[in-house]
């Protein structure tokens, strides 16, 4: 049994393919969702959080981005397993309906402290053009308009603003879809990752 029903699945599926993104609101289970914020709020507190960097030289330029990341590892961060077995099912629901080759994933939770940012940017590194989906779920509890820290989604049709609500999810072409976070004026977080293609052996260059 999956998480979704296949019919529920199409329906977001036909809308990422159609519009470039998907918008999916109470997207986690309340369990899940309990259990995402407790592993959030736990490795804040142990301070395993560390600044963010670009690129893929590892540059870490503040005028750019000031947010702060975990990265997750599925051997390491177990407490975080049903989420990684959603995000299977969504690959392979991707697989077969978008005749995408997806074969991982990274996720890493990130903070951003109040008055940071992260400019206008694409998720697909030059040189680098594994990421293909950008897969946002928001963790901000009680979030109101004036808090800030909205993702703007530029698009020829007109650009616009998503709210950072909490266990709302985006998933979005990480090729096409330039985005950026506005200013937040209160410490902002949520669980971010990329579904990735590598092509087979090609892994260990890229690091
Ligand atoms: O958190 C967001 O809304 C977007 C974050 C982002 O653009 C990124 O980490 O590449
Ligand atoms: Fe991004």
């Amino acid at each position: 049994m999956g998480f979704f029903s296949e019919e529920q699945w199409l329906q977001w599926v036909d809308e990422l393919s159609d519009n470039d993104y998907v918008i999916i609101d109470d997207f986690l289970s309340e369990t899940l969702l309990e259990r995402v914020l407790t592993y959030f709020r736990e490795k804040k507190t142990d301070d395993d959080f560390t600044k963010a960097s670009i690129g893929t030289e590892g540059k870490i330029v503040s005028e750019i981005r000031g947010d702060y990341t975990y990265w997750l590892d599925s051997k390491v961060d177990q407490e975080m397993n049903d989420f990684f077995e959603l995000v299977s099912e969504t690959i392979g629901v991707l697989n077969r309906y978008c005749y995408l080759s997806l074969t991982d994933f990274e996720f890493h939770l990130a903070y951003y402290p109040p008055g940071s940012f992260y400019h206008r940017h694409l998720d697909q590194f030059q040189g680098r053009s594994n990421r293909m989906i950008s897969f946002i779920i928001y963790l901000n509890e009680g979030w109101v308009e004036g808090d800030g820290g909205e993702l703007k989604i530029f698009k020829e049709e007109g650009d616009f603003l998503v709210k950072p609500l909490l266990n709302r999810a985006i998933l979005f072409k990480s090729a096409d879809v330039p985005h950026e976070v506005l200013t937040t004026r209160k410490g902002r977080k949520s669980l971010t990752g990329w579904l990735l293609y590598q092509p087979a052996g090609l892994g260990y260059l890229l690091g």
